[in-house]
């Protein structure tokens, strides 16, 4: 990076633009296999929040793959990258005051640390969308563990490349047990629990 470039000096503050919004604004960032119900999940969610008049946006890797992350591959490189224009979406989602909900597998610590450090950790909720290999694959909504266990997808995760599981995430929640319903909801109260109280 250029040592002449500066951070521009801006008007209008985060916390001014939540007010506009009328609540806080954070980044939920959904980590977890494929299969596993991050999409689902934060598609209900988004709906839930917008039919309470809260403004979130779920930005999903699927989708971010197809237009901004269009040039980039699975391999770990590429894997990091991706995650790191992913936050960087979202710290702008975040700062103009809409809550930004990230699902995307993410699938290395060392990776979601650095999305977390781009985002801040005061605005940055990690939330592990648990859900057993075993029960992905029975899944496989889209047919890429077939895919991946006959040789024709490569590295892909849980089978080809790993999948580290969070440490301490802010809330873990174990679509092998909780319907689509009750995950849903959780994550929902979890955010309102969140932009709570006073905005900044
Ligand atoms: N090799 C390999 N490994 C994992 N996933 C693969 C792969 N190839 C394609 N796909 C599809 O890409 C989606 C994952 O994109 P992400 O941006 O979330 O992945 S990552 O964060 O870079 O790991 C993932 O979406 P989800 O199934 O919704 O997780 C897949 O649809
Ligand atoms: N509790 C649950 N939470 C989320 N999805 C679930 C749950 N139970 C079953 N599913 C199903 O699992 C699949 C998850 O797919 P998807 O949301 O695309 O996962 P991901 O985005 O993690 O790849 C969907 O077909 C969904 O209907």
């Amino acid at each position: 990076m250029s040592k002449h470039i500066h951070w521009q000096k801006h008007l209008i503050n985060q916390a001014q633009r939540e007010k506009l919004m009328g609540h806080k604004s954070l980044v939920i960032w959904l980590t977890g296999l494929s299969g596993s119900g991050k999409s689902t999940i934060g598609n209900h969610v988004e709906q839930q929040l917008y039919q309470e008049g809260i403004h979130s946006f779920l930005l999903d890797g699927d989708d971010m793959r197809q237009g901004i992350n269009k040039d980039l591959g699975f391999k770990r490189e590429d894997r990091t990258e991706n995650t790191r224009r992913i936050a960087e979406i979202a710290t702008v989602l975040n700062q103009a005051g809409i809550i930004a909900i990230v699902s995307t597998i993410s699938p290395f610590k060392e990776d979601r640390e650095m999305a977390k450090n781009i985002i801040s950790k005061d605005y940055y909720s990690e939330v592990y969308i648990k859900c057993s290999l075993e029960e992905c694959e029975r899944r496989d909504p889209k047919g890429l563990y077939q895919k991946a266990k006959s040789g024709e997808i490569k590295q892909f995760t849980g089978v080809s490349q790993p999948y580290q599981e969070p440490e301490d995430p802010d809330l873990i929640l174990d679509t092998t047990y909780l319907s689509v319903q009750k995950s849903s909801h959780h994550l929902t109260n979890y955010i309102k629990s969140q932009i709570e109280g006073e905005i900044r």
